[in-house]
Protein backbone atom coordinates (compact mmCIF):
# COMPACT_ATOMS: atom_id res chain seq x y z
CA UNK A 1 0.00 0.00 0.00
CA UNK A 2 1.11 3.54 -1.24
CA UNK A 3 0.21 6.80 0.25
CA UNK A 4 -0.72 8.93 -2.69
CA UNK A 5 -1.52 12.72 -2.24
CA UNK A 6 -3.69 14.29 -4.61
CA UNK A 7 -4.03 17.54 -5.42
CA UNK A 8 -5.29 19.62 -8.49
CA UNK A 9 -5.70 23.05 -9.22
CA UNK A 10 -8.99 25.03 -10.00
CA UNK A 11 -9.16 24.02 -14.02
CA UNK A 12 -7.77 20.60 -13.28
CA UNK A 13 -10.10 19.32 -10.47
CA UNK A 14 -12.58 17.83 -13.13
CA UNK A 15 -10.09 16.27 -14.80
CA UNK A 16 -8.02 14.74 -12.05
CA UNK A 17 -11.76 13.46 -10.67
CA UNK A 18 -12.09 12.19 -14.41
CA UNK A 19 -8.46 10.24 -13.84
CA UNK A 20 -9.41 8.89 -10.15
CA UNK A 21 -12.94 7.47 -11.93
CA UNK A 22 -10.81 5.03 -14.45
CA UNK A 23 -8.36 4.40 -11.95
CA UNK A 24 -10.69 3.88 -9.12
CA UNK A 25 -9.51 -0.16 -8.55
CA UNK A 26 -5.98 1.20 -8.30
CA UNK A 27 -6.52 3.96 -6.07
CA UNK A 28 -8.89 2.07 -3.96
CA UNK A 29 -5.64 -0.37 -2.99
CA UNK A 30 -3.76 2.53 -1.45
CA UNK A 31 -3.98 5.34 1.46
CA UNK A 32 -5.31 8.86 -0.30
CA UNK A 33 -4.53 12.37 0.83
CA UNK A 34 -5.97 15.15 -0.73
CA UNK A 35 -5.82 19.38 -0.22
CA UNK A 36 -8.97 20.40 0.90
CA UNK A 37 -11.25 20.89 -2.10
CA UNK A 38 -9.28 18.01 -4.25
CA UNK A 39 -9.67 15.46 -1.61
CA UNK A 40 -13.49 16.24 -0.87
CA UNK A 41 -13.83 16.00 -5.54
CA UNK A 42 -12.17 12.67 -5.51
CA UNK A 43 -14.17 11.20 -2.94
CA UNK A 44 -17.72 12.62 -4.34
CA UNK A 45 -16.87 11.33 -7.27
CA UNK A 46 -15.19 8.03 -7.06
CA UNK A 47 -16.31 6.96 -3.22
CA UNK A 48 -12.94 6.56 -2.11
CA UNK A 49 -11.81 7.33 1.27
CA UNK A 50 -9.53 10.35 0.97
CA UNK A 51 -8.34 12.09 4.31
CA UNK A 52 -8.87 15.85 3.41
CA UNK A 53 -6.03 18.48 4.71
CA UNK A 54 -6.66 22.03 4.45
CA UNK A 55 -7.32 23.88 1.41
CA UNK A 56 -4.26 24.19 -0.65
CA UNK A 57 -3.93 28.09 -0.41
CA UNK A 58 -4.44 27.61 3.08
CA UNK A 59 -1.98 25.17 4.75
CA UNK A 60 -3.05 22.23 2.68
CA UNK A 61 -0.28 22.25 0.43
CA UNK A 62 2.54 22.88 3.16
CA UNK A 63 0.86 19.72 5.38
CA UNK A 64 1.96 17.60 1.89
CA UNK A 65 4.88 19.12 2.05
CA UNK A 66 5.82 18.18 5.65
CA UNK A 67 4.34 15.06 4.97
CA UNK A 68 6.72 14.87 2.41
CA UNK A 69 9.39 15.85 4.57
CA UNK A 70 8.66 13.57 7.36
CA UNK A 71 8.68 10.25 5.10
CA UNK A 72 4.76 9.76 5.24
CA UNK A 73 4.20 10.13 1.73
CA UNK A 74 5.09 8.11 -1.48
CA UNK A 75 3.98 9.61 -4.31
CA UNK A 76 2.23 13.11 -5.27
CA UNK A 77 -0.71 12.85 -7.95
CA UNK A 78 -0.61 16.95 -8.61
CA UNK A 79 -2.42 18.23 -11.87
CA UNK A 80 -0.73 21.52 -12.31
CA UNK A 81 -2.51 24.56 -14.23
CA UNK A 82 0.49 26.01 -16.37
CA UNK A 83 -1.80 28.47 -17.61
CA UNK A 84 -3.22 30.53 -14.36
CA UNK A 85 -0.87 32.44 -12.13
CA UNK A 86 -1.67 31.20 -8.60
CA UNK A 87 -2.01 33.72 -5.49
CA UNK A 88 -0.02 31.13 -3.52
CA UNK A 89 2.70 30.28 -5.76
CA UNK A 90 5.17 29.94 -3.01
CA UNK A 91 3.05 27.50 -1.54
CA UNK A 92 3.11 25.55 -4.60
CA UNK A 93 6.78 25.95 -5.56
CA UNK A 94 7.78 24.43 -2.13
CA UNK A 95 5.57 21.56 -2.12
CA UNK A 96 6.99 20.85 -5.73
CA UNK A 97 10.60 21.16 -4.69
CA UNK A 98 10.09 18.86 -1.67
CA UNK A 99 8.75 16.33 -3.65
CA UNK A 100 11.89 16.51 -5.89
CA UNK A 101 14.55 16.95 -3.15
CA UNK A 102 12.83 13.58 -1.22
CA UNK A 103 12.72 11.78 -4.61
CA UNK A 104 8.59 10.90 -4.09
CA UNK A 105 6.73 10.16 -6.99
CA UNK A 106 5.71 13.26 -8.68
CA UNK A 107 2.82 13.53 -11.78
CA UNK A 108 2.16 17.10 -12.89
CA UNK A 109 -0.56 15.57 -15.66
CA UNK A 110 -2.82 12.25 -15.94
CA UNK A 111 -0.09 10.64 -18.63
CA UNK A 112 2.71 10.98 -16.00
CA UNK A 113 -0.12 9.55 -13.34
CA UNK A 114 -1.01 6.58 -15.06
CA UNK A 115 2.98 5.82 -15.04
CA UNK A 116 2.82 6.82 -11.31
CA UNK A 117 0.07 4.17 -10.63
CA UNK A 118 1.83 1.52 -12.82
CA UNK A 119 4.47 1.27 -10.11
CA UNK A 120 2.85 1.35 -6.85
O1 LIG B 1 -4.52 24.97 -4.89
C1 LIG B 1 -4.32 23.80 -4.70
C2 LIG B 1 -2.94 23.27 -4.68
O2 LIG B 1 -1.97 24.30 -4.90
C3 LIG B 1 -5.44 22.83 -4.48
O3 LIG B 1 -6.06 23.11 -3.24
P1 LIG B 1 -7.58 22.65 -3.05
O4 LIG B 1 -7.63 21.18 -3.36
O5 LIG B 1 -7.92 22.92 -1.61
O6 LIG B 1 -8.41 23.48 -4.02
Amino acid sequence: MARIGLVAHDDKKDELVAWAKLNRDKLALHELWGTGTSGGRVTDGTGLPVTRLLSGPLGGDAQLGAMIAEGRLDALIFFQDPLTAMPHDVDIKSLTRLATLYNILLAPNHRTADAVLSVL
